[in-house]
């Protein structure tokens, strides 16, 4: 039996998606170990990450075939631009990272990288607006499940960000993003391979966004 297309896009984009989901990173995060100096490089790259991300969130809904699927994708964007900014002004805070810092970032060329990567999705259309979406958003659900079995971080910048992953809505809208993704196995073989190298680049470069953290 074939397996679903957003399967057969994880599994192609290795060894990359592991690379991501089961970055020391992320298990320095679970673990309560990683410094405060790295999660603040983080933070101000990922906030600028998630800017970018609400606008192709939004570009994305304007591309939609049917109300249905603009409803979901108007969920998430509401999310994002509440819950999850909540999230970054409180932990920005905490760490003593002032507005004037944070809302101006210098990226680095990784975070560039991809916020070029979901430009030339957009130019493309739906389906590939959705598989930079699904790959970002199952990889972030991949590992946040595999930290949330750990005993929860003290410090509430590192827990809350596992949390927020791996909510039940979070949860769910990823499987719509996987289901969306299998609805594109009908697609031309053309297309069907500029998905899968879309997926793959973007598996890469979750990697990398948190390999340059760490090598800084
Ligand atoms: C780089 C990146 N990729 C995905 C996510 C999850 N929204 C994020 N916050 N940052």
């Amino acid at each position: 039996m074939t397996q679903p297309f957003s399967e057969q896009l994880r599994a192609a984009a290795e060894p990359w998606w592991s690379g991501a989901v089961e970055h020391r990173f992320t298990a320095q995060l679970g673990d309560d170990v990683l410094s405060d100096e790295i999660y603040s490089r983080y933070l101000l790259q990922d906030y600028a990450f998630v800017g970018t991300l609400a606008d192709h969130v939004a570009r994305t809904l304007a591309a939609a075939p049917d109300m249905a699927a603009k409803g979901v994708l108007a969920a998430f964007l509401a999310a994002l631009t509440s819950a999850e900014n909540d999230y970054f002004e409180r932990s920005f805070a905490a760490l003593g990272i002032a507005p004037d810092e944070y809302r101006a970032p210098k990226l680095n060329p990784v975070a560039q990288l991809l916020a070029r990567e979901m430009q030339d999705a957009q130019a493309c259309g739906y389906a590939d607006m959705i598989t930079v979406l699904a790959c970002a958003e199952w990889a972030y659900l991949r590992w946040a499940k595999l930290q949330a079995i750990k005993t929860p971080p003290q410090r509430f910048w590192l827990r809350e960000w596992i949390d927020i992953h791996v909510l039940p809505e979070f949860e769910q809208f990823v499987a719509w993003l996987r289901g969306q993704l299998d609805g594109f196995a009908s697609l031309d073989e053309a297309d069907r391979l500029r998905l899968h190298d879309r997926f793959t680049r973007m598996a890469w470069l979750e990697q990398a966004f948190f390999d340059v953290l760490m090598d800084d």
